[in-house]
């Protein structure tokens, strides 16, 4: 036998291995409902948005039932600013005039979502794109005023305009479509109690379906690697207290604390596990659901 076939003979062994090591992982997760969150910023590049788009079919053939609530806070920004809207955050939230709801809503609910959708069935889903409105699924109300400081000792409070807080969730169109090969891919639209339109932040949009669902995970796909701590090193696993207190101390800070609150609601409401990890790094969700090692932080209760 040559080297090269030698070679190539024991490279097809070791991905038998892996291939083999991931059966367990896939026990665990067969018939689970998993919510992939996926960032705006974790969306990168169109070659890690496919990478993205199949690592999702490969989850749905070996039987998990994935449920993708996409973001797109960059990709709202630079259509506003290309149409010449300011905005402007407070508290980790877009403050939405009604010019800015309707961009957002095309946006998310326009182009992300259906560009998602494509990359899906491009490689060999079968992806269903809806926003919160589509059946109701979810009913928002107006998000509450948030303090603001401005430097000094003034803190201001701010009206967030139509941003909108999950007040109901009606999983009656989900649970049609999970189980028949079909993938959600969810934006972070609602429509609110008393008419009109609300601009959800998409964590908080994820965890409440992630909660109404009893999902078994909840993936947080950033552009971070995961909670990091004071010296910027991963913390592979933390308890609620533990992020509890990371707050309480600083450690976790800006858009971090919306998302670890939203881990910490779904965590209550019964989600079994929650992980936020880098959605740059190719195969993120399955590193982190089908090898030994996993990705990210766990938060667990
Ligand atoms: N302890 C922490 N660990 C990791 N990231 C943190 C921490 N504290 C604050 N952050 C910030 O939170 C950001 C992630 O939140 P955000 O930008 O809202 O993410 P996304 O756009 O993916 O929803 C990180 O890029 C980082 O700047
Ligand atoms: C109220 C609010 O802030 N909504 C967000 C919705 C999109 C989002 O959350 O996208 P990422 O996950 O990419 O940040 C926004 O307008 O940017």
């Amino acid at each position: 036998m040559t080297e090269p076939h030698s070679q190539s003979v024991s490279e097809a062994q070791h991905e038998a291995e892996v291939l083999a090591r991931a059966l367990p992982h896939m026990q665990r997760y067969d018939d689970a409902i998993v919510v992939v969150k996926y960032g705006g910023h974790a969306m990168g590049s169109e070659d890690v948005a496919r990478t993205f788009a199949s690592d999702i079919v490969l989850m749905e053939q070996s039987g998990i039932n994935p449920v993708v609530v996409h973001g797109g806070g960059p990709q709202i920004g630079a259509m506003l600013s290309k149409l010449g809207i300011k905005s402007e955050f407070a508290a980790g939230l877009r403050i939405t005039d009604k010019a800015t709801v309707e961009i957002v809503e095309m946006v998310l609910a326009g182009s992300i979502n259906k560009q998602i959708v494509g990359f899906i069935n491009e490689a060999g889903g079968k992806a269903i794109g809806l926003c919160g409105k589509d059946g109701n699924m979810v009913r928002a109300r107006k998000a509450n005023r948030v303090m603001v400081s401005s430097g000094g000792d003034d803190a201001q409070e701010v009206d967030l305009g139509f941003v909108g807080e999950p007040d109901t969730v009606d999983t009656t169109v989900l649970d049609q479509i999970l189980g028949r090969e079909l993938i959600p891919v969810l934006a972070p639209v609602a429509a609110a109690v008393d008419g009109g339109t609300y601009n959800v932040n998409a964590d908080t949009f994820a965890g409440a379906i992630a909660g109404a669902l009893g999902a078994k995970r909840f993936l947080l796909l950033t552009d971070v690697p995961g909670v990091l701590d004071k010296n910027k090193q991963l913390i592979p696993r933390l308890t609620i207290a533990e992020a509890h207190a990371l707050i309480a101390d600083g450690t976790i800070s800006g858009g971090m604390i919306p998302k670890v609150e939203t881990c910490i609601y779904a965590l209550e409401k019964g989600v079994e596990g929650v992980v936020i990890l880098d959605g740059k790094v190719p195969h993120a969700v399955l590193l982190e659901l089908l090898t030994d090692h996993g990705a990210g932080t766990l938060i667990t209760r």
